[in-house]
């Protein structure tokens, strides 16, 4: 039996918001809806998923390189630092992206650190209407030294 240790997030959130473009429009729309909840949070998103977000929702968010230039991977290394809590990240199913090793490397390390990922508006939709949204929240996560360790005893 794996075992887990316990991180403890605050109520406040700090969430990444992430469109391709064929989704962009779909995530802004949610964000509209949404508005109200997220300016509670703190926001990251990817360049220009970031600038249509400021632009067209006055939201105050922290914008990332671009997508294809690394910001995929600047939020993988945030979530590995403890830095991120929710990644709403509307990616294209229908069209090959340059960077699709970024993507996958995102959705990846968000499953290593036990990081709630929405990649549609219905998922979406449930998690930011979890009440765990504004409850201090403990999120169970593997221990992954331990689990190396057994690896290395079974070898
Ligand atoms: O490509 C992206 C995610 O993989 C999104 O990047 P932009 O927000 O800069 O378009």
């Amino acid at each position: 039996m794996p075992s887990y240790n316990i991180i403890e997030m605050g109520s406040r959130k700090r969430i990444a918001l992430v469109a391709h473009d064929n989704k962009k429009r779909d995530l802004i729309e949610w964000a509209r809806y949404n508005r109200a909840i997220l300016v509670e949070h703190d926001l990251y998103a990817t360049g220009t998923t970031g600038a249509l977000l400021a632009e067209s929702l006055d939201l105050q968010v922290t914008r990332l390189q671009s997508g294809p230039l690394g910001g995929d991977q600047q939020i993988g290394a945030m979530i590995s630092q403890g830095e991120i809590d929710f990644v709403i990240f509307f990616w294209d199913p229908l069209e090959p992206q340059p960077h699709d090793p970024d993507v996958k490397a995102l959705l990846r390390i968000a499953v290593v650190w036990n990081i709630p990922v929405a990649c549609n508006r219905s998922t979406a939709d449930f998690l930011i209407s979890s009440s765990l949204m504004h409850d201090p929240y403990e999120r169970l996560m593997q221990d992954y030294e331990e689990y190396k360790q057994r690896l290395k005893n079974k070898a």
